[in-house]
């Protein structure tokens, strides 16, 4: 049922805006809570200035009119995601955020302002909401000439709005809807009446392709169920899937006792673990808006829900390692630093592993040999070992001439980032430059590893081989990555190559100081005494062979995958990817 408007503003909006400015200032500071009012519609006070030029009534544009940025003579679709949320003048959240982050992920963003607030890093002064028209007016304006990609919601402060949303995306259908429900403050105020409540589960949820609450608000939208743990956490996200949203992420920012932040994603099949460092940090304001379009931002870009999931948690983290010491504002919450990769040149003194450690659990390389051996492209073989769940490629060309090299490159660059895969390149940091990939794998005897950084900048990644505990603790003191550790069982695939064997791996794990992949000789019969050794800093194995000498490179990436991710869950470990 959709509440009535009193004097501009429903009864529901009074008590929403009320618990929204009780919950977001903190409680042992001022209050600086003035006032709530209405802006009043354009259509009753507002519309002087726009009868000046004239009825605006829309038509939808042609498509050809939608957004394009000319490239030569092709028109090129650049990514487009519409924020429908609302303004925070302190510009830590809210439409201010998700501007910024999806500037940073190199996606489009317009905007539908649903509230103006005045806020800083104290709290919440002032909140006016404006005029549902308005608020229909903005996403016909949007919606009808610009070839949005995904809308992300984040405010929505009335029933009357999820409706009008609800009707402008059946009129407009986009690619995707990123629902975060925000309703509960970080201080543990419930914002949202039973009204609105009601609202999200049977209206907004349905259309949701995924949906983002934390703690509070999965605990709301459930009716007040307590959660507490991980446990808790995957009850909470199967029940929510069952209100429609096609994902779940509940995010365990809040989750007492955990050194790492601990969200559980869930596509109404699989649940997966997402864990993060938790920074410790005050510059947390806006963390919530920001993973929201983050997430937006990439399925814009064309990723799987899962991958764009795991990039916007990474970008967040990374945001907030940067900015931890920032100081903006004297409130107890500030606002982070949205545009720290524009500065990481300039400062580059504490340079931070751009790698995701887990992203070395099936490293893929490929072999121009075992590619023509079975007659297929470089493409083609990496094509079918991102799709059957390779986390991380390496082009090891060893015979390639340098112009087909580089184009090999660019085509496999193309394809591993649609799928939000790292490509490294083997030995050659010209062509790793040359395509902007996303960095390089050296051996002992390669260049060493401080120049290959001094060409490739703090952003790229750097892998080392390494044999023994000295190789790995020099890796670390020159700078790279992760390491390389093998050949732990005999080869045909790298010739005069020292097989160091389980223990050998093991001595370099225990010494190292950096994520390693083991490799070497490792395939479906031996992969899982790898894997058990449950060694610290043992991420996963990297192959050739047994990915690439072989028919189907998708089948036996596939299988690879399903038994290292059967062994680390019977060992114990819930973190699958
Ligand atoms: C992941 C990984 N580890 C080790 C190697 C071997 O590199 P290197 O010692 O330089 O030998 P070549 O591969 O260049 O023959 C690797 N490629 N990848
Ligand atoms: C490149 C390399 N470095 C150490 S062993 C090796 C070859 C691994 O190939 P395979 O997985 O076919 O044994
Ligand atoms: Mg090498």
């Amino acid at each position: 049922m959709l509440g009535g408007p009193i004097n501009g503003i429903s009864n529901f909006t009074h008590q929403f805006m009320g618990f929204l400015l009780s919950g977001i200032s903190n409680s042992s500071t001022s209050i600086f809570y003035r006032k709530i009012c209405a802006v009043s519609s354009s259509k009753q006070a507002g519309r002087q200035g726009f009868d000046q030029f004239g009825d605006l009534t829309l038509k939808a544009m042609p498509e050809e009119k939608a957004l394009t940025i000319t490239n030569g003579s092709s028109n090129k679709k650049f990514p487009h995601v519409l924020t429908v949320a609302g303004s925070d003048s302190g510009a830590g959240a809210g439409i201010q955020a998700d501007l910024k982050a999806c500037a940073a992920r190199g996606v489009y963003c317009s905007t539908v302002i649903t509230a103006v607030t005045a806020q800083n890093t104290l709290g919440v002064q002032d909140v006016s909401i404006l005029p549902e028209d308005s608020v229909a007016e903005q996403l016909k304006s949007v919606l009808s000439d610009m070839r949005v990609d995904v809308v992300k919601t984040g405010m929505l402060p009335s029933i009357g709005m999820v409706k009008i949303l609800h009707d402008s995306l059946k009129q407009f259908p986009v690619q995707a809807l990123v629902v975060d429900p925000v309703m509960v403050s970080t201080s543990g105020d419930v914002l949202a009446g039973p009204s609105i409540l009601d609202t999200f589960r049977h209206d907004l949820l349905p259309m949701a392709d995924i949906v983002t609450p934390n703690l509070k608000e999965a605990s709301a939208l459930l009716g007040g169920l307590q959660l507490k743990t991980v446990t808790d956490m995957r009850s909470a996200a199967k029940s929510l899937h069952n209100m429609g949203p096609r994902n779940v992420l509940v995010k365990g920012g809040d989750l007492p006792s955990s050194s790492d932040a601990i969200d559980v994603f869930f596509d109404g099949k699989d649940f997966y673990e997402l864990r993060s460092t938790r920074i410790q940090t005050r510059n947390t304001h806006g963390t919530g808006c920001t993973l929201a379009s983050c997430i937006a931002a990439e399925l814009a870009k064309g990723s799987s829900m899962l991958s764009a999931v795991k990039v916007a948690k990474r970008y967040v983290e990374t945001a907030l390692m940067y900015s931890k010491s920032i100081t903006i504002g004297n409130g107890p919450q500030g606002p982070f630093d949205h545009g720290f990769k524009l500065k990481r040149n300039a400062c580059n003194s504490s340079r931070l592993p751009l790698l995701d450690p887990s992203d070395l659990f099936l490293y893929a390389v490929t072999d121009s040999g075992m590619n023509k051996k079975w007659g297929r492209s470089i493409t083609d073989a990496v094509k079918a070992a991102v799709e059957g769940g390779a986390t991380i490629v390496q082009l090891r060309e060893k015979d390639a001439e340098t112009g087909d090299f580089l184009e090999a490159a660019k085509s496999c660059l193309e394809i591993c980032r649609i799928h939000n895969v790292p490509l490294l390149i083997n030995d050659r940091i010209d062509i790793a430059m040359a395509c902007d990939a996303d960095g390089v794998h050296i051996g002992q005897s390669d260049m060493p590893v401080n120049t290959a950084r001094s060409l490739l900048g703090p952003e790229k990644i750097i892998g080392v081989s390494c044999k023994t505990p000295e190789h790995a603790l020099k890796a670390w003191a020159d700078g790279a990555d992760y390491i390389g550790s093998g050949g732990v069982f005999p080869t045909n695939t790298k010739a005069n190559n020292r097989t160091i064997g389980l223990d050998g791996l093991k001595a370099v794990c225990l010494a190292s100081k950096l994520p390693v992949v083991a490799i070497g000789g490792i395939n479906l019969s031996n992969a899982r005494s790898v894997m058990e050794l449950g060694v610290a800093n043992l991420e996963g194995v990297a192959v050739v062979s047994a990915l690439f000498d072989r028919e189907c490179v998708v089948t036996e990436t596939r299988k690879l995958h399903g038994l290292l991710t059967e062994t680390v869950a019977n060992a114990g470990s819930t973190d699958t990817n």
